[in-house]
């Protein structure tokens, strides 16, 4: 195994596979501990995905940790830590905790934090953070439930959580190469520095980044720089084509969108637009018992056989507040989670094999429900989400979106790229 990944989300994780999948590397998923080391053991590159990015810090340290140990005895050569690209978290971590925790497992005296990820306009300018054209600070990660962004100088903001020293590499350097950014490396060292939060404008920043930290024990950041890193084994791997279609098993298709953001609200909007039959879940109704997982899921199989059913509890912002002011976050949320997870289930014995799902906590959700522990890696849907395959006894097929990611028609074309069964080598 070459590159050996821990991931604080799911679909963060995929994100990551897809990266270092379009980049040649045969790339598994693992959900959740333990990792299964003897179904890993031919891959060139396995991230684990976790749920530790909102966790208590301590909780996350050990799951990461104990991730990492696995990686490590599965014969990864270099581990990665792996968090969101617009660096989600809280003054109490987890990014720096873990990375600190992560640096002492590999006996790493210095890493890199490199959120960046250039193809959806996550970039870093001398140390600040932009999404599109705003900063941090000013993007709708600004209001982020759980992980509000106010700070964009994640040098500043990465300090609040560890207390090693923070420095920066900036894009200057960057442009010079791989051997001027190494040169930077050992002045931070001189200094003291142990995690340096990288500027990044473009891909080939990324590049330039992943051959100077081809000997680091440890990497951390977002998906982008698996490219970098991936670049490194062009030539002790066998590289081979990203898929351009997935086998999926012969069956019937679904939605489920648990996500809030305005990237998946636009991409509901533009289902039904095209005409696509959708039932919203009414939170309230759930909890007085007025709307239940069962009838969700007959509703979903009464339609056309060859219709793709979209089962959505996105709400904006302001229904939102008001559902969670009556129920309570956690538990409105949980609600929510719980019901999309019942729907996949009886879909799935109906004969739903090709699942398309929306947000993270609820792609966690589903695929904790259906028993899914490893993904193989399919063809690219959009920046950051690829089809994935599971590699259970119930083969299925299922593309986890981050809730940000994912152009408008995303629920409309993802089915283009699926191919009979028959086609699986
Ligand atoms: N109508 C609703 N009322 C209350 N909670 C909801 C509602 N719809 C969704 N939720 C909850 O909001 C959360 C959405 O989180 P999720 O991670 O799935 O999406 P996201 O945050 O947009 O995606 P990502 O984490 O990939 O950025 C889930 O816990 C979900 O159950
Ligand atoms: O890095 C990203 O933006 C995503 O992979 C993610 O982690 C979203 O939650």
């Amino acid at each position: 195994m070459l590159i050996g990944a821990v991931a604080d989300d799911i679909t963060g994780a995929t994100d990551l596979c897809l990266m270092l999948s379009r980049a040649g590397l045969k790339t598994l998923q693992v959900i959740g501990l333990p990792v299964p080391e003897a179904d890993i053991a031919e891959a060139d590159a396995v991230v684990v995905a976790l749920k530790s990015r909102t966790i208590p810090a301590a909780q996350a340290v050990a799951m990461s940790v104990q991730a990492a140990e696995a990686l490590r005895a599965a014969g990864a050569r270099q581990l990665m830590f792996k968090y969101c690209s617009t660096f989600d978290s809280t003054d109490e971590g987890n990014i720096g905790p873990v990375a600190e925790a992560l640096m002492n497992f590999t006996g790493a005296d210095l890493t890199i934090a490199c959120p960046a990820f250039p193809a959806t306009g996550r970039t870093v300018y001398k140390g600040h953070l932009f999404v599109g054209d705003r900063l941090l600070s000013e993007s709708p990660l600004k209001d982020h439930p759980l992980t509000p962004m106010r700070d964009p100088d994640l040098v500043r903001v990465l300090g609040r959580q560890t207390d090693l020293p923070v420095g920066l590499v900036d894009i200057g350097t960057i442009r010079q190469g791989a051997d001027a950014v190494r040169a930077a490396f050992d002045a931070a060292r001189a200094h003291g520095q142990r995690i340096l939060i990288t500027d990044t404008l473009e891909e080939a920043d990324l590049l330039t980044l992943g051959a100077a930290c081809a000997d680091m024990p440890l990497v951390t950041g977002g998906s982008g720089i698996g490219l970098g890193l991936a670049a490194n084994f062009r030539d002790s791997a066998a590289l081979r084509p990203a898929p351009d279609r997935m086998p999926a098993p012969e069956g019937r298709a679904a939605i489920l969108a648990g996500s809030c953001s305005v990237a998946t609200r636009g991409q509901i909007a533009k289902a039904q637009a095209a005409g696509l039959p959708s039932l919203a879940i009414d939170v309230a109704a759930l909890a007085e018992g007025r709307q239940s997982a069962e009838a969700i899921a007959d509703w979903a199989i009464a339609q056309p056989a060859d219709s793709t059913p979209l089962i959505y509890s996105s709400a904006d912002p302001e229904a939102l507040s008001q559902v969670q002011s009556r129920l309570g976050r956690e538990a409105s949320g949980a609600l929510v989670e719980d019901t999309l997870a019942a729907v996949a289930i009886r879909l799935r014995n109906a004969g739903v094999t090709r699942i398309l799902i929306a947000g993270g906590e609820t792609s966690g959700a589903v695929t904790a429900a259906l028993g899914v522990q490893l993904l193989e890696i399919g063809p690219e849907i959009d920046p950051g989400v690829p089809w994935t395959r599971s590699l259970s006894d119930r083969p299925m097929v299922l593309a986890l979106k981050s809730g940000n990611f994912g152009a408008p028609d995303f629920f409309l074309k993802a089915w283009d790229l699926l191919a009979p069964e028959a086609e699986h080598v």
